[in-house]
């Protein structure tokens, strides 16, 4: 549906840059399939949005090629660069421009009238009408688009986007001017609206809770490259490198020394902080008797006060109450871990408890 090959973008004014990145995206290469969520995930600045705008054709990359639906909208080679307005794609950006002297009705219909779209009234008028419904905003066709609330005038700014039904919707964090709770309640919607009518969408966020509730894929950038692309769970569960196992979710990283293979071929068994963990290669030199770096998410280690109990002392040194969780740091043999527990327990700073690992596959992770 849409592929990207070796898309480079260097700005003008980091041409001259001596030392550091140059390239606001570097060689990026992807493809996104019909009807997939796919997420551009990373810190401020590693080139999510300059992705997204020259897919966009809001900007020129210096190289590569853009294809949608094998036509092709940008390519350096060739020469081609499709404007904006001619590539029909749908697009909403982070401050979602409606217009403000137009009615609810008359922003969802602009873009089917303007320019040299020609649609007729009739066609307009249901066109719209069902863009509302699906959107939520039936009711309120007539009121003029500031008389929203916030959340009202992101479902119009997508109303917007939608009436045309674009083979391929950009987003650009099109939730984040939302509070917390219209956020999670605009997020299940979008996924609905994207289920419901079949969409393909390129979404970029910072993220990462974001990223993991709405994506089918995930392409975690950094400095202008794509470091890991997966589901959401692989990202999350099977990270390749620190930066990725980092940057989603919290991440206890413990050193440890490979004492020998473990029962699966890609397996091997860690004296960790937390005793002996079974981890996967992950592209890690199993055979070196090197350190290695192993990952272990909060929520996978359990905490116990009970005598006796498997695994390792430790001592509390903070616990946060959070409500549906308890987020503790843990000091165990000289690492200082996070550990996230259900509520029921509820352990004060300075108690002994017993922690242990519940993950059974732990992951390695390179630098
Ligand atoms: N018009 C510009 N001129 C020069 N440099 C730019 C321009 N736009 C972006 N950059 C630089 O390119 C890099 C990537 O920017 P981009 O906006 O794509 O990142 P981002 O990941 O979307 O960040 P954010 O989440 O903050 O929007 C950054 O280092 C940024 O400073």
């Amino acid at each position: 549906m849409l592929e990207i090959t070796g898309l480079t973008k260097v700005y003008a004014s980091k041409q001259k840059q001596r030392f550091g990145r140059e390239r606001a995206v570097d060689r990026v290469s992807l493809t996104v399939g019909q009807g997939e969520f796919f997420t551009l995930l990373g810190p401020s600045g590693c080139g999510k949005t300059t992705m997204l705008r020259s897919v966009g054709g809001l900007e020129s990359p210096t190289e590569g090629t853009i294809v949608v639906d094998d036509r092709t909208l940008f390519c350096s080679d060739q020469g081609v660069d499709v404007p904006a307005n001619k590539r029909h794609l749908g697009m909403v950006f982070q401050s979602y421009a409606i217009w403000p002297h137009m009615s609810v009705f008359q922003n969802v219909a602009y873009p089917l009238i303007s320019g040299r779209r020609k649609t007729p009234a009739a066609e307009v008028k249901e066109r719209v009408g069902e863009t509302l419904e699906i959107m939520g905003l039936g009711d309120l066709a007539s009121r003029g688009a500031t008389d929203l609330s916030g959340g009202q005038q992101q479902r119009l700014a997508l109303a917007r986007a939608l009436v045309y039904r674009p083979p391929l919707l950009l987003l650009d964090e099109p939730l984040s001017n939302l509070d917390a709770k219209l956020r999670e309640s605009m997020r299940k919607e979008l996924i609905r609206l994207q289920r419901e009518l079949g969409l393909t969408v390129l979404y970029v966020t910072h993220d990462q809770d974001e990223a993991l509730a709405m994506s089918s894929v995930v392409a975690v950038m950094s400095e202008g490259r794509v470091e890991q692309l997966g589901t959401p769970r692989e990202i999350y569960e099977k990270p390749t490198n620190w930066f990725v196992a980092d940057f989603i979710g919290s991440a206890n990283f413990m050193e440890g020394g490979i004492v020998g293979r473990g029962e699966a071929a890609d397996e091997v068994v860690v004296e960790t902080p937390l005793g002996r963990l079974a981890a996967t290669g992950n592209g890690v030199d199993a055979a070196s008797d090197a350190k290695v770096n192993v990952m272990v998410r909060p929520e996978r280690i359990r905490v116990s006060l009970e005598a006796g109990s498997a695994g390792q002392q430790g001592v509390v040194r903070n616990a946060v109450y959070q409500g549906d969780v308890i987020d503790y740091d843990i000091e165990v043999r000289g690492a200082l871990l996070r550990i996230k527990s259900g509520p029921d327990l509820y352990v004060t700073p300075g108690t002994e408890v017993a922690v242990r690992v519940t993950d059974q596959r732990c992951v390695l992770v390179g630098d």
